[in-house]
């Protein structure tokens, strides 16, 4: 195949471990790594064709998954972390140096808030929780890759086992949308 999704997905994956619960996230700085410490497994965890999510070099896509926000601590190095778009909903917090993403975090009212968007990638230790679908596969294309190819991104999926989508999963979707439906000016029940 002439592409990668991601080098961790490439070749197949194995299941996460259940028992996992958390560990530590460092950037790709070869001194001084930011230290993220987490204290749980993610939630959620899913391959995103985004261009806003950090993806390692040469993979069409990212794999982030969601932790408590109180299970999130910068241990190490804080000093190195900037906001890359504080426009955005999800404050991605990355390093300065090497622009690794270390967690993305909620400020405004959304139906996320309360949870970080993590890169489980980032640590040494085996078992997190495995991918569960693909995201925002389409968004691929607005980044340079070919239409005429999609198909073989969706087919490598679904011979991984994970269900494509071009926004996010039902689950998700349905959350943000019963969030809005909560937020907006009263309509009449449908
Ligand atoms: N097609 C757009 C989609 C961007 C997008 O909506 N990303 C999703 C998935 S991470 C999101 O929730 N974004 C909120 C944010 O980035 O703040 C792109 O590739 O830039
Ligand atoms: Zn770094
Ligand atoms: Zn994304």
């Amino acid at each position: 195949m002439s592409f990668s999704i991601h080098p961790l997905l490439d070749n197949g994956f194995k299941k996460g471990d259940s028992n996992k619960s958390g560990g530590k996230l460092y950037c790709h700085c070869k001194s001084n790594r930011i230290e993220v410490t987490l204290g749980s497994d993610t939630a959620f965890n899913h391959a995103c064709g985004c261009s806003k999510c950090w993806k390692p070099k040469g993979a069409l896509f990212s794999i982030v998954g969601v932790v408590p926000v109180d299970k999130v601590s910068v241990t190490a190095n804080s000093n190195k972390l900037h906001v890359i778009d504080t426009s955005a909903a999800i404050q991605r917090h990355a390093c300065k140096d090497c622009g690794v993403h270390m967690y993305g975090r909620i400020e405004v009212d959304h139906a996320f808030k309360g949870l970080d968007f993590v890169h489980s990638e980032l640590s040494d230790e085996k078992g997190w929780q495995e991918p569960q679908f693909a995201a925002f596969v389409s968004s691929i294309i607005e980044q340079g890759f070919e239409p005429e190819k999609m198909g073989d991104v969706r087919k490598k999926f679904q011979g991984l086992g994970l269900e494509t989508f071009d926004c996010l999963n039902p689950t998700l979707m349905d959350l943000l949308a019963a969030h809005t439906a909560k937020t907006a000016a009263p309509k009449a029940k449908l």
